[in-house]
């Protein structure tokens, strides 16, 4: 590992000492029980803190509270130097770590740090490189520095996580079992790392779950959690007088952190011995002046946010640009998935469009056309936004942009690709089955085509906003053939039982069929050509209406229509983006 006063010269020094303390912390769930009951404890700057305990202590609960990730339920004090922090102070200052590291699984090591310090810092760009090569160097990231995120290893997974969020250059670091999933060995390497970055004076906790002996070395402070009360909190050094002081004494050579969760677990028959010491503790800890928690006290009235909205923006559209461009399941498979089916659609209704006696055909290809574009747009979006959604999920939380930021460039980033394999598609199709050359009607039924494929679009990142990709791809094409169903083409209008009537107007499908309808055969088309022995029993485009059940509509109306089911889902995204954060 390299040294960290390279750090230093990029990354202030945490200037002055700093302390995370709490009083009094409640957290109730659902459970009549707290799952932390009354709890105090101060983690101290420039020391590396275990939290340990048995499974079920409420370790990750009080991580959680912490962190301001759960606050409804949340009761007590936290400060910082003895001071209530604002909520947006508090997120500058205090940076988690979870279990699940989130990470854009398309960028490479460098690439991610290069967008994490573009979004979190305004220094020249000169500064920013030195900045990024100085967490490569501390995280010991080098050797993999040009593979992307979802090639890492866990170890460099997590690394990586925590030099994103070392640009902010939080004083408080939280971290949740950083070391689940790797051997004893990068573990060891895992908390070194952590280690190293207390010199700065950082205020470093981390739960830990089982650490060996040589990991706990590594730990200054311990703070041991026993069903949501605290039953030691101070230096390692001290921790084994503390339980010999009521006749607990760790057996030679045991594992002392071994030792003291077996004595923290609900099953351990010394109870009282336990109950002594937790009170014993509780009366240690509880000398902190009395306060509201920030989030109650505080809550926020305004976001600042590192860099410009512009910034913002820009940054985040070039680094999803670069993610879809490098996403298989959003460029290769969807642009490839559209151009072979456009192509075999083609080659299957050859100039069907040309010959007023297949009719019937040329409608069918119009809905499958249709239901390709929805189906290929949506489900490559739902494959792929989750993950995404994650990442968004964690930077908003660190204070890095706003959701309107995030909302905008995320539909702008996704809209070129998305049109360029749409305009392909509809091409190929349009030209091979011979439908009109006319410059108006082929601009009609392509602007029906890409609207439909931006209505997939926000369909898919809708669904997977609110679901995981399990349920999402369930549930996106199971909903979406109600729709086709009723676009006018399996079943007329008039065929619709009263109560189902309704639902002709929600299906997008519908209005795109009609649009389409409308740019082939309206305006008084009278070329509908008919093959030599074909029976044509509609030759003009008003016959072909009427028989559609088409006519008297208007092309504008119909995309209008659609458009206005495209606008609804826009409002429906933004707000699951706000709900999804609060
Ligand atoms: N939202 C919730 N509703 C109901 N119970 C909850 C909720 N959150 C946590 N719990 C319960 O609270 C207890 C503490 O959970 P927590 O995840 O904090 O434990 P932990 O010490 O981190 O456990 P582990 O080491 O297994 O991860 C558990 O019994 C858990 O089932």
């Amino acid at each position: 590992m390299q040294s960290s006063n390279i750090l230093d010269v990029t990354i202030p020094l945490v200037s002055r000492e700093t302390q995370l303390s709490f009083n009094g912390l409640t957290y109730s769930a659902s459970r009549v029980k707290p799952i932390l009951d009354n709890i105090s404890g101060t983690f101290r700057s420039g020391m590396l803190t275990a939290i340990i305990g048995p499974s079920g202590a409420g370790k990750s609960s009080l991580l959680n509270a912490l962190s301001g990730l759960r606050a409804k339920g949340v009761h007590g004090t936290i400060l910082i130097n003895n001071e209530i922090q604002d909520q947006q102070q508090y997120r500058r200052l205090v940076t988690y770590n979870t279990q699940e590291v989130a990470l854009l699984p398309n960028l490479t090591v460098r690439e991610t740090l290069e967008y994490a310090v573009d979004l979190r810092t305004r220094s020249s760009s000169t500064k920013k490189q030195k900045v990024v090569q100085d967490i490569i160097g501390v995280l010991a990231l080098q050797k993999c520095i040009n593979t992307q995120a979802r090639l890492l290893s866990g170890g460099e997974r997590k690394r990586l996580s925590i030099g994103q969020d070392l640009i902010s250059n939080p004083k408080i670091m939280l971290f949740d079992e950083p070391t689940s999933g790797l051997d004893s060995e990068s573990s060891y390497q895992m908390v070194s790392y952590l280690k190293e970055l207390t010199k700065q004076d950082r205020c470093m906790i981390s739960v830990i779950h089982q650490p060996s002996s040589d990991l706990l070395e590594l730990f200054d402070d311990l703070y041991v959690l026993s069903d949501g009360k605290c039953m030691y909190s101070g230096s390692l050094h001290d921790l084994i007088p503390w339980f010999e002081s009521v006749g607990l004494v760790c057996p030679q050579y045991y594992n002392r952190a071994d030792f003291v969760v077996k004595l923290a677990s609900t099953s351990n028959p010394d109870k009282s011995k336990i109950y002594q010491l937790m009170y014993q503790m509780e009366s240690v800890n509880k000398n902190k002046p009395p306060a509201l928690l920030p989030s109650e006290q505080n809550r926020l009235k305004g976001r600042q946010y590192p860099t410009s909205a512009f910034n913002q923006f820009i940054t985040l559209t070039r680094r999803t640009t670069l993610g879809t461009v490098r996403n298989f399941s959003l460029s290769v498979l969807r642009f490839v998935g559209l151009i072979i089916f456009s192509l075999f659609m083609g080659l299957i209704y050859r100039d069907i469009g040309k010959d007023a006696s297949n009719i019937i055909s040329n409608t069918a290809f119009i809905n499958l056309s249709l239901a390709n574009v929805v189906f290929v747009n949506s489900v490559a979006v739902i494959l792929s936004f989750p993950t995404e959604a994650s990442v968004f999920l964690r930077e908003y939380r660190a204070n890095c942009y706003s959701v309107a930021a995030y909302y905008g460039s995320k539909l702008f980033a996704d809209f070129i690709p998305m049109m360029a394999g749409n305009c392909c598609f509809f091409a190929i199709g349009y030209f091979l089955t011979g439908q009109p050359t006319e410059l108006e009607r082929a601009v009609g039924y392509g602007l029906v085509v890409l609207l439909m494929g931006w209505f997939a679009q926000i369909y898919g990142i809708c669904s997977g906003c609110v679901f995981s990709i399990e349920i999402g791809t369930f549930l996106v094409p199971s909903s979406l053939l109600p729709m086709l169903l009723f676009g006018g083409f399996f079943i007329r209008f008039d065929e619709l039982s009263v109560a189902l009537k309704p639902l002709v107007y929600t299906s997008p499908f519908g209005y795109a069929f009609k649009a389409i309808g409308q740019a082939l055969y309206g305006n008084n088309r009278t070329d509908v050509g008919c093959s030599e022995g074909g029976e044509c029993f509609y030759s003009s485009g008003e016959d072909i209406l009427k028989m559609l059940d088409m006519e008297n509509l208007n092309y504008w109306n119909e995309v209008s229509g659609l458009g206005i089911i495209i606008v609804i889902l826009h409002v429906i995204l933004f707000i699951c983006l706000l709900i999804k954060v609060r």
